[in-house]
This record gives structure tokens, C-alpha cells and sequence, in this order.
């Protein structure tokens, strides 16, 4: 027997569905009914949650009153976005179980929407001699799996029971399903009120079932790989609207019984239901209805002529009914915006974003002439939004000021503060598992990635060492003026020590090893910080100027040929990777390779995993203060 404990009461569907498998895999079948049941009735209080959220805000925000009369640049769709978020996390807050599931659920994936639980459930129904619901478990997944055979001979044998087949229900059909149902079977019989009444129920609640799948498929999205603000948009915007065109065909599905044209066969029924009973106009109506589904329909063409031929009947009859205008025309649109999508997108992008996930990301956003220089490059797309976040909060978190700098070549200026970690510190984090491996990991893989890149931009044949790589935050100070006319990092080259009349000499304290310089930027959110190539030491000639954001990549020969700095960062923390390479082996960071065993041999860190970022009991906030 299962327990009810407190703790029962907020575990979630997930949790729920995990212990179901546990008794099944134990053959306690008791157990295994009672948690899929719960787990089945907290999904479905979720998602019904979920999508009447959703409905309910598009609606209350359809009818708002906008904040301005006037609609320009799509300001009036933006502000209803804007206040369904509102609404949609208000109405979901309520309800400390929605957040829950929605996570388990982005990661678990469609576990309940594939009827998974049916599975196990028809089993466990079996073994407690329920045999009337181990069949209709079986029924229910096979709706959702036609194809599945071994389902289907399942179901079969539950039938060698001795049942009868009329106990057996779908338990995940909607509501339209069994009205449809029987508004057929009336029709059948000839009983055309009965028609009349199932029908239209049944084609209420089919509409509503289809807008409550559209408003399941408007959930979080994972297939971001352009992240500016538009593409963005339409990028989501186009996966929703594929998964909102599916819904027809799922509840096309009686019972497993496929109808492609359930919505417009209800406009059938009707039409004769009403003719029968002496509504001419309810007749003409849904003929008409049924012609903007499919206008060249034979058999409903020779209706329209038979009606309207008939005496009473007016032309302003023929009025198809609201739902079903408003239902075609979004059906209509939403085509043509799939079918432009796909063309569109097949031409002129699947050209150019070919073989690797990398490769399609990338692209080359500046070349040498528009840098006005040789062996410049700037590219985008060389992190994730997601490295770019966590690489920032490393630096944040455990940013030493200055390191990677002694004292005599910090570039710092007095209004800003320059904090910085560099990978040989990193490593040493993760050896004292102050750091998860996995960032190590995820340091170690992007700055690898660049090192590919600029090899093969550049077309470098010699072999290319990592010589030296910080990550490296830049911010403000809160009492910095907002003119200033200072850089952050005055004009200088990387390998040489420039003097004043431009020679550059090749000696200590320069960093002469150097032979490629990159920096991998990390965030956009400051003012200023403006990387700029120059011509001259004082930062007057300026040739170009790149503005970092994440994933943006600058790379460069490190000789006197690209003289550069970083104009003042006026607000804000801008925060970057900077990494230098060498030709030459002796000055191969080592640490790198260390980094790489390290991780090899650190597969079984075991570190709390509430504690993100810092594994141990490391107080990140204390040790920030100490510094400040
Ligand atoms: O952060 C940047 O954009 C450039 C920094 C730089 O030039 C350097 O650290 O040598
Ligand atoms: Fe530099």
C-alpha cells in the first residue's frame, strides 16, 4: 500500500511518474495505479493550468486599452506581449506546482504528452485484475500510437477477457470526441434534434480543444541560433506555428480513427440535421460553412442549388458562421507564412548554414579592408548566449584585480576597476573544486574553438600555442564622469613596446612570443568600450571600431601593423576573453594541458547541486566583498 505522507502532496508529475516506474519495476501494482493515476491528475491540472493561463491573458490583453492611440513600428503588438507576460506570470504564480512541472517538463520532454504512463498503467491495471482499465490504458496509448503493434495485440487479448467492448474508453479523449461520437450515431438513427445538439457542442468544444493545443505549443524554445532581437522573435514564431498546425491532425484522431476533415464534417451533419427539422436558414448558414473549408465540394454545391431554390430561402442565408471565417482565414494566412518559411529558408539559407552546428553560426562580420588594415578579422557567433552568461559570472565571481597583470603593465585607468581570471586560475579553482568542471570544460572548448577559426581564417600552417588566455571584466566606477576622454587601454601593440615616434622594439617588458592576439567578447550591456584599431598612438586616426558583444570575436597579427586599444567604458561591465598565441612551443601554456587531464580525471567530482557555479561552501558574496 502507498503511504500518504506529506511529502506526497508536492511532489511533482515527474517525480510522480518516476515512482510508478519504481513499483512497477518492484511489481508492487497497487502502487504502480496509484502513483501513475496521481501523476496522470497533476499533469492535467498543469497543463490545463498552463493553457488556460495563456488563453485567458491573449485575451485580456486583446482587450486593453493601449497605452498611446496611435499604431507605429508594431508598438500596440508589443505592448500586448508585454502585458500578457504580465498576466501569464501572475496567473501562473499563483500556483507554486506551475513552475515546478515547467521544468521538469522542458527537460523531460513529452513524457505525459506521449501517453507514456498508459504503457506501464494497462500492465499494473492487469496484475490488480482490473481488466476493463488495462484495456482502455491500452486503447488510450494506441490512440496516441496507432502503429504500435505491440499495443495492438494487447488490447486484443484484454478483448479474450470477456469484456464488453462499449467499457472501453480513450481516457485522454476531449470532450468534442464523445459527441461527435454520438451526434453520428443519432444521425444514424435518424434523430435530428439529438444531431443538432451533439454537433454543435461537439464543434464548440473542438474549437476550444484546438486553441487549447495552440496555446500548449506556445511554450519556452530551444532552437535559438540567431539571437538578435527580430530573428529571434520570428525564429520562435515560426516553431510555435509549426507545432500549432499539428493540433488539427492530433485531434483529427476519433479514437485512433483518422478524420481529416473534422471540423468541416460537423458543418455536414448540420446542414442536414437543420434542413430536417425546418431551419433553413441554420441549413444555409453551415452549407455555407462548409464551402469555405472546400469551396469546389460537388455534393455541397448541389446543395447550395437545391436550397436556393427553395421558396423561403434569401441570399443573405448564405452567410457562412462566424467561427468558421475567423477559423479559415488564420488557417489561410498561417500556410502561406509556413510555405514562404520553408522556401524562403530552404533557398537562401540551408546554402549557407551547411554540415557542422558551428559552422552555421558562424560568420565573418568585418574583413581587413572593412578594418582598414591586414590580418584582421572580426567574426561573430563563437558562443552561446548561455557560455557568454556563465563565462561572465566566472569572471565576476572569482576575479581577482589585476591578475594576469603585474602592477607595472595594468592598463587600468582610475575610473574603472579591471578584474580578470585567467585559465591557469581557473584550473587551479576546479583542482580545488571551488569550480565545476563542466566551466572549465566550457572555458577550455570556446577558446579552442577560436583558435580554430583564426587558423583557418587566417590560413596559418605553422603550428599555433595558446600562450596566454584571461578572461577579463572592465566596469565603470559608480562615480566615473560620463565624458571622458581617457581609454581604457591606451593604443599599444601586443608583442612590442611602441615608442613615441612609432618604432616598435621587440624587447622585455613587451610580450615578444606573441604572435596572434583575440579577444572573444562576452556581454553588450555597458556603455562605451569600443574596440578601435588606430593608426597613431594617441587614438586620433582611429581606422575602425568594433562593438563587443556576446560571441563577437576580434583577432589580429600582434606586431606594430595592429596598434589598438579600448575607448573608455563609461557604464556597465564589459567582459572579455582575451587570448594570445605563439608560434613558438616555449611559451605554450602549460596549464592548458594540465587543464585537460584534470578534467579527464575529475569525472567523479561530486559537488552539491543546488550550488551553481561554486561547488563547495565557497561564499562568493563574502569573498566579492572583501575586495570592493
Ligand atoms: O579588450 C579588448 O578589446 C582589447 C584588450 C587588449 O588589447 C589587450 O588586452 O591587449
Ligand atoms: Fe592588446
Amino acid at each position: 500500500h502507498v503511504q500518504t505522507n506529506e511529502a506526497n502532496v508536492t511532489e511533482t508529475s515527474v517525480q510522480l511518474y518516476e515512482k510508478g516506474v519504481e513499483a512497477y519495476l518492484e511489481n508492487r501494482w497497487a502502487d504502480c495505479v496509484v502513483y501513475f493515476e496521481k501523476a496522470l491528475g497533476k499533469y492535467r491540472k498543469y497543463r490545463k493550468k498552463v493553457q488556460s493561463c495563456r488563453l485567458k491573458c491573449k485575451n485580456e490583453a486583446e482587450f486593453s486599452e493601449p497605452l498611446y492611440p496611435v499604431d507605429n513600428d508594431n508598438l500596440l503588438f508589443f505592448e500586448r506581449a508585454i502585458r500578457q507576460t504580465l498576466c501569464i506570470m501572475e496567473c501562473e504564480n499563483d500556483d507554486p506546482e506551475i513552475l515546478e512541472n515547467y521544468i521538469v517538463n522542458m527537460e523531460t520532454g513529452n513524457l505525459f504528452e506521449e501517453q507514456r504512463p498508459y504503457e506501464y498503467l494497462h500492465i499494473c491495471y492487469f496484475q490488480t485484475n482490473d481488466i476493463i482499465k488495462a484495456a482502455s490504458s491500452a486503447f488510450t496509448y494506441l490512440v496516441a500510437h496507432p502503429d504500435n503493434k505491440v499495443m495492438a495485440s494487447n488490447l486484443k487479448h484484454y478483448f479474450d477477457h470477456n469484456i464488453d467492448k462499449k467499457d472501453i474508453v480513450n481516457y485522454e479523449a476531449k470532450d468534442y470526441v464523445y459527441l461527435y461520437v454520438h451526434g453520428a450515431e443519432s444521425y444514424e438513427h435518424k434523430d435530428w434534434q439529438s444531431v443538432i445538439f451533439n454537433m454543435e457542442e461537439s464543434l464548440t468544444e473542438y474549437i476550444q480543444a484546438e486553441e487549447e493545443c495552440r496555446a500548449q505549443c506556445e511554450g519556452p524554445f530551444d532552437h535559438g541560433w540567431y539571437p538578435d532581437f527580430i530573428p529571434s522573435i520570428s525564429n520562435h514564431f515560426t516553431v510555435c506555428l509549426k507545432c500549432k498546425q499539428k493540433c488539427r491532425k492530433t485531434l483529427g484522431s476519433l479514437n485512433g480513427e483518422i478524420h481529416d476533415d473534422l471540423l468541416p464534417s460537423h458543418y455536414h451533419y448540420l446542414q442536414y440535421a437543420y434542413y430536417k427539422t425546418g431551419n433553413l436558414k441554420a441549413a444555409c448558414q453551415a452549407v455555407a460553412s462548409y464551402l469555405r473549408f472546400y469551396p469546389d465540394d460537388e455534393t455541397m454545391l448541389d446543395n447550395l442549388r437545391y436550397y436556393s431554390k427553395q421558396p423561403k430561402v434569401q441570399e443573405d442565408y448564405f452567410h457562412p458562421r462566424e467561427e468558421a471565417v475567423r477559423y479559415m482565414q488564420r488557417q489561410i494566412y498561417e500556410n502561406k507564412i509556413l510555405k514562404f518559411v520553408n522556401k524562403e529558408f530552404n533557398t537562401t539559407l540551408k546554402s549557407k548554414l551547411k554540415s557542422e552546428e558551428l559552422e552555421k553560426k558562424l560568420y565573418v562580420t568585418m574583413n581587413e579592408k572593412e578594418l582598414k588594415g591586414s590580418k584582421r578579422i572580426v567574426m561573430d557567433g563563437l558562443a552561446t548566449t548561455k557560455e557568454c552568461q556563465t563565462l561572465t559570472e566566472i569572471a565576476k565571481y572569482f576575479a581577482i584585480i589585476g591578475d594576469g597583470y603585474d602592477g607595472r603593465r595594468s592598463p587600468h585607468t582610475k575610473m574603472e576597476k579591471f578584474e580578470g581570471i585567467t585559465l591557469s586560475r581557473t584550473l587551479f579553482l576546479t583542482y580545488f573544486k571551488l569550480l565545476r568542471p563542466k566551466y572549465l570544460d566550457m572555458f577550455l572548448r570556446v577558446t579552442e574553438n577560436t583558435r580554430k577559426y583564426i587558423k583557418k581564417y587566417f590560413k596559418i600552417k605553422k603550428k599555433l600555442y595558446f600562450s596566454f588566455t584571461h578572461l577579463v571584466c572592465r566596469t565603470a566606477l559608480p562615480d566615473s564622469p560620463k565624458i571622458r576622454t581617457d581609454l581604457s587601454h591606451k593604443i599599444h601593440a601586443d608583442n612590442c613596446n611602441i615608442l613615441k615616434n612609432q618604432t616598435c622594439v621587440k624587447a622585455f617588458p613587451a610580450f615578444t612570443w606573441r604572435d596572434y592576439s583575440a579577444i572573444l567578447y562576452l556581454n553588450d550591456d555597458f556603455e562605451g568600450g569600443e574596440f578601435i584599431f588606430s593608426s597613431d598612438l594617441n587614438g586620433l586616426n582611429i581606422q575602425s571600431s568594433v562593438k563587443p558583444r556576446c560571441g563577437r570575436l576580434v583577432a589580429f597579427s600582434s606586431g606594430p601593423e595592429n596598434l589598438h586599444g579600448v575607448k573608455a567604458v563609461k557604464t556597465g561591465s564589459r567582459c572579455a576573453i582575451g587570448i594570445w598565441f605563439s608560434h613558438d612551443p616555449k611559451y605554450a601554456d602549460k596549464d592548458r594541458n594540465v587543464a585537460l587531464r584534470v578534467l579527464e580525471n575529475n569525472l567523479d567530482f561530486h559537488l552539491d547541486p543546488s550550488i551553481d557555479i561554486t561547488g563547495f561552501n565557497f561564499d562568493v558574496k563574502n569573498d566579492k566583498k572583501l575586495k570592493t
